[in-house]
């Protein structure tokens, strides 16, 4: 599986502020260039916490990547991918709507009936338990190329972004640092989890770019 992870950060960090609403930080020409990763992508990946605060609906804006993607065989939006241990996931959500297929990868401390009730609004359910009773990534990662995923990208949030770190999965990281200060202690970062005390994951910078009125920084891991 290659894995690209993709954010918007604001000056110090922050993929939201501490009320973890969705914060605008990109501008249109970067949202331009995430609808483009997403129309390479065979799947994109958040995780519940991203769900819950933000209820996205990880579709294609351009209708025309969509139609180039339907004469190259390929479904029209890439698939939606919510790790989602204990299967957390609101059965209203944006995400469960036929525009694409949508897995949830969970653990085997998700409960049954909960499963049966997001199954019935559309999740395709894939169990993948890791010893902490999250989902384990690279069980999960298998499963979904088996299902014909081979190119994931990741668009959050802090802690699913520091599991595939810690879990050596991320081959490119592109980060866009919007202009602005958000500041807070419990404001979310690019990689939360428990963070690495050593072996800090060390990066390529592979390009730096003036996008809106921010900085694209680009890495291959
Ligand atoms: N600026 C940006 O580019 C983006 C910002 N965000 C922001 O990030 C925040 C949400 O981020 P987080 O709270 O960090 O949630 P998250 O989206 O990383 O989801 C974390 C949840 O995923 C589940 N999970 C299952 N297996 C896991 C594993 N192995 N490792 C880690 N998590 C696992 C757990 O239930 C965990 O609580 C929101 O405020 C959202 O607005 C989210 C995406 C992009
Ligand atoms: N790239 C980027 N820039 C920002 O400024 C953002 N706030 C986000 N947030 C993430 O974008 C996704 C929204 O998806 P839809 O537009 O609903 O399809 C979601 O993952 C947000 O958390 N991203």
């Amino acid at each position: 599986m290659y894995v690209h992870v993709n954010a918007a950060v604001s000056v110090d960090g922050k993929l939201s502020s501490r009320r973890r609403e969705q914060v605008r930080i990109s501008g249109d020409d970067d949202f331009d260039r995430v609808d483009r990763i997403r129309a390479a992508a065979d799947a994109v990946l958040i995780g519940v916490g991203t769900v819950l605060a933000d209820d996205p609906h990880l579709t294609l804006d351009e209708e025309d990547r969509r139609v180039q993607r339907l004469r190259n065989g390929r479904p029209g939006n890439p698939a939606r991918v919510v790790a989602d241990s204990r299967a957390r996931t609101p059965t209203d959500a944006r995400i469960l709507d036929d525009e694409a297929t949508t897995y949830l990868l969970v653990s085997d401390r998700a409960d049954p009936q909960r499963l049966d009730a997001l199954r019935e609004a559309g999740a395709e359910v894939v169990e993948a338990s890791g010893d902490d009773g999250r989902v384990d990534f690279d069980a999960a990662f298998e499963t979904l190329e088996a299902e014909g995923v081979e190119r994931t990208m990741v668009e959050g949030g802090g802690e699913v972004i520091f599991s595939l770190f810690d879990a050596g999965l991320v081959d490119e990281l592109t980060v866009y640092v919007g202009s602005l200060v958000v500041g807070g202690r419990e404001a979310p970062t690019l990689a939360d989890g428990e963070g690495f005390v050593e072996g800090f994951p060390s990066l390529d910078l592979t390009g730096v770019e003036r996008v809106d009125d921010g900085v694209l920084l680009s890495y291959e891991a």
